[in-house]
């Protein structure tokens, strides 16, 4: 583990640490009620308002794959876009990014696996054969001057194969750049990493892909998911995905939780002084709108104690 003092003098060197990637999707296609197209709506434009520079807002995959996913356009064409805010799409293949850029998408995502069988359950093909599909989808990107981002899922651990080696996530993710990812987000898609497992994972992965080039992506099954982030801010990575009330999940990986939240994020990071442009009590406020609007309870640890007044 890097020395902690230095490590943390690094990390305030960065702004806007946080991107609120996966809360909308990443939980809605986890929802078994089709929520309502205009509650999706009203939630981006309150994150809008919370000094997140990046929310991921819809995913432009199959209704039939995912339904909760059939309204991607709607939602896209109604949300209020902040200057400032990024609100890129998920786009697994080139029929998702054309819908998606019909639509108004200015950022994509493409979304592959360190697992070979999490790539067929998720996509429905090899890890190979994703990277062909990428590799048109950020081809035409460029041609538009749209930034690709690139996941790597299972990057901890796979429901499905158990332990994956560092160095297949070093490969998948070095391809990912390769073929012109700006960004690779890491993702402990099942929640079963640790600090120990990050850190050597980040290890390998830094071998190939410049740590400035590194987001993670926590989700907070086993409870680990603010200790493995730490350990990566330790490392230099400056972008942490996280989800309002720490909603989400994956289909394809059932029983998962979801990511880590941004209130408990944004508390620890503000904690250890390190600016992010984020207003907590504004998140919290998106927080508590979405769970009474769903009947759900926050996952976020510091939503709770705030609201028991402590
Ligand atoms: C990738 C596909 C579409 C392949 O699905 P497929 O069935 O292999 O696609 P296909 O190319 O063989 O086409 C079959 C049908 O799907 C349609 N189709 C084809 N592409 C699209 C599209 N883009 N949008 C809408 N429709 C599409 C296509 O038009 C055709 O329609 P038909 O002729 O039968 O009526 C499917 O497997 C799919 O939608 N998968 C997405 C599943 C998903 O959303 N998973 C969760 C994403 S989150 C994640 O992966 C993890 C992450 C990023 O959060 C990080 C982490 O925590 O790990």
């Amino acid at each position: 583990m890097g020395n902690f003092p230095t490590a943390v003098k690094h990390c305030l060197s960065y702004e806007q640490l946080i991107k609120d990637y996966p809360w909308l999707r990443g939980w809605l296609q986890e929802e078994k009620e089709v929520v309502p197209t205009k509650v999706k709506i009203q939630l981006i434009d309150m994150l809008s308002g919370t000094g997140l520079s990046v929310i991921e807002a819809t995913s432009f995959v199959s209704s039939k794959w995912v339904p909760q996913m059939s309204d991607h356009s709607d939602v896209l064409r109604g949300i209020q876009r902040a200057p400032h805010v990024q609100y890129p799409v998920l786009t697994p293949n080139m029929q998702g990014f054309q819908d998606a850029v019909a639509a108004g998408a200015t950022e994509v995502a493409v979304f592959g696996s360190a697992s070979e069988t999490f790539s067929r359950k998720n996509i429905n093909c090899s890890i190979d054969d994703s990277m062909l599909k990428f590799k048109e989808v950020i081809k035409a990107a460029k041609e538009q001057q749209i930034p690709v981002r690139g996941y790597v899922s299972c990057a901890l651990g796979c429901p499905y194969e158990g332990r994956i080696e560092p160095a297949k996530v070093a490969e998948v993710a070095s391809m990912l750049y390769g073929i012109g990812c700006y960004e690779i987000s890491l993702a402990d898609t099942i929640g079963v990493g640790t600090p120990g497992s990050m850190l050597q994972m980040l290890q390998r992965v830094t071998q190939e892909v410049p740590i400035s080039a590194l987001a993670v992506h926590c989700h907070d099954t086993y409870g680990q998911a603010l200790a493995n982030i730490l350990t990566a801010l330790q490392m230099g990575v400056s972008v942490v995905d996280s989800a309002v009330a720490g909603l989400g999940g994956c289909p394809y990986a059932e029983g998962s939780s979801g990511n880590v939240s941004t209130e408990d994020v944004v508390y620890m990071l503000h904690g250890m002084g390190i600016e992010t442009g984020v207003n907590l009590d504004k998140v919290m406020e998106a927080g508590d709108f979405i769970c009474s609007a769903l009947n759900r309870k926050t996952n976020s640890k510091v939503s709770l104690a705030r609201n028991r007044k402590l």
